[in-house]
């Protein structure tokens, strides 16, 4: 039977004189769980301004309650199945680090050769690492076997335990840009020698090596769009309609191709510039 507080709470969120059926979206009820625009505006600071750092790292230690906090938001990402498959394994040792530098460099190498000509030399100079001068690194790893064989949502596709795990990685990143801690994604790496020295079981793999710390700068924009290596794609180029790759030209999608189109120049023009 229904509540009087259910009745009142559906009597609210109808339109009057409307078909019961017809929501009033004016409602407070169906707006109320909006942010206010100033804390709207701060997440959007967030995703807007953070970057990957490779060489601006500074030695200041990251307190242990702002770590804290970080590794908190990473283990309240989402995940299939609520299995949360993660370990998040500090690295501090010197000893490590360097063991870890020492993969980066080789397939550093062998990645260059995979280049050819002016590519080549351009990705030679690119600093795409700072494993040794960042103060703290985190390995993240996915355990497939967390909760048992079969978990829901995975039961079909079975890299949905990795997907949930960079949920965990890119909530680790915003939340780490917040606190004014950069983070930079290190994955020119041998896996099977990184597993060997995190000393992983066979059923863990390691998603993510990030290199925290604070940073002496936030760079604008990605460092491989400054570095002329590519652009950022424009907003009419990833959103399709119905199929992949499909626009279309009726008045709602021109309009909401128009307003992707106004943002994504004000973003450029650096509105959430920090
Ligand atoms: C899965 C994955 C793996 C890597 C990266 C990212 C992600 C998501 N990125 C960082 C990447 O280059 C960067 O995110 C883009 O260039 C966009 O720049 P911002 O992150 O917006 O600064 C990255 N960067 C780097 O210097 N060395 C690396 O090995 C990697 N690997």
């Amino acid at each position: 039977m229904e509540t009087r507080d259910q009745t009142v709470f559906n009597e609210n969120i109808h339109t009057k004189n409307n078909t019961a059926s017809t929501p009033n979206y004016n409602n407070p009820a169906f707006t109320d769980h909006s942010f206010s625009e100033a804390e709207r505006d701060a997440l959007y600071q967030t995703i807007f301004s953070r970057r990957d750092v490779r060489g601006q790292f500074t030695s200041k230690p990251v307190p242990e309650e702002v770590l804290s906090r970080i590794l908190t938001a990473a283990h309240y990402a989402p995940s299939v199945g609520f299995m949360q498959p993660w370990n998040f394994i500090l690295i501090r040792k010197d000893e490590t680090k360097q063991r870890v530098h020492n993969l980066f460099k080789k397939a550093h190498d062998e990645a260059a050769d995979m280049f050819e000509g002016e590519k080549r030399d351009t990705y030679k100079n690119l600093k795409l690492e700072g494993i040794k001068e960042s103060p703290l690194n985190i390995c993240i790893t996915c355990d497939k076997d967390r909760t048992g064989p079969i978990v829901i949502g995975r039961t079909h596709i079975k890299a949905m335990d990795l997907y949930s795990t960079v949920c965990a990685v890119q909530n680790l990143w915003l939340a780490a840009r917040s606190e004014g801690v950069g983070v930079g994604w290190v994955s020119i790496l041998d896996q099977k020698k990184l597993k060997q020295i995190l000393k992983l079981p066979k059923r863990v793999t390691p998603v993510a090596y990030l290199c925290l710390g604070y940073v002496s700068e936030f760079f604008d924009k990605p460092e491989l769009q400054l570095a002329g290596w590519l652009p950022r794609l424009p907003m009419a180029d990833v959103v399709n309609f119905e199929e992949f790759d499909k626009t279309a030209d009726d008045p709602f999608a021109t309009s909401l191709l128009e307003t992707l189109e106004q943002n994504q120049r004000s973003i450029e023009d650096g509105q959430y510039r920090k």
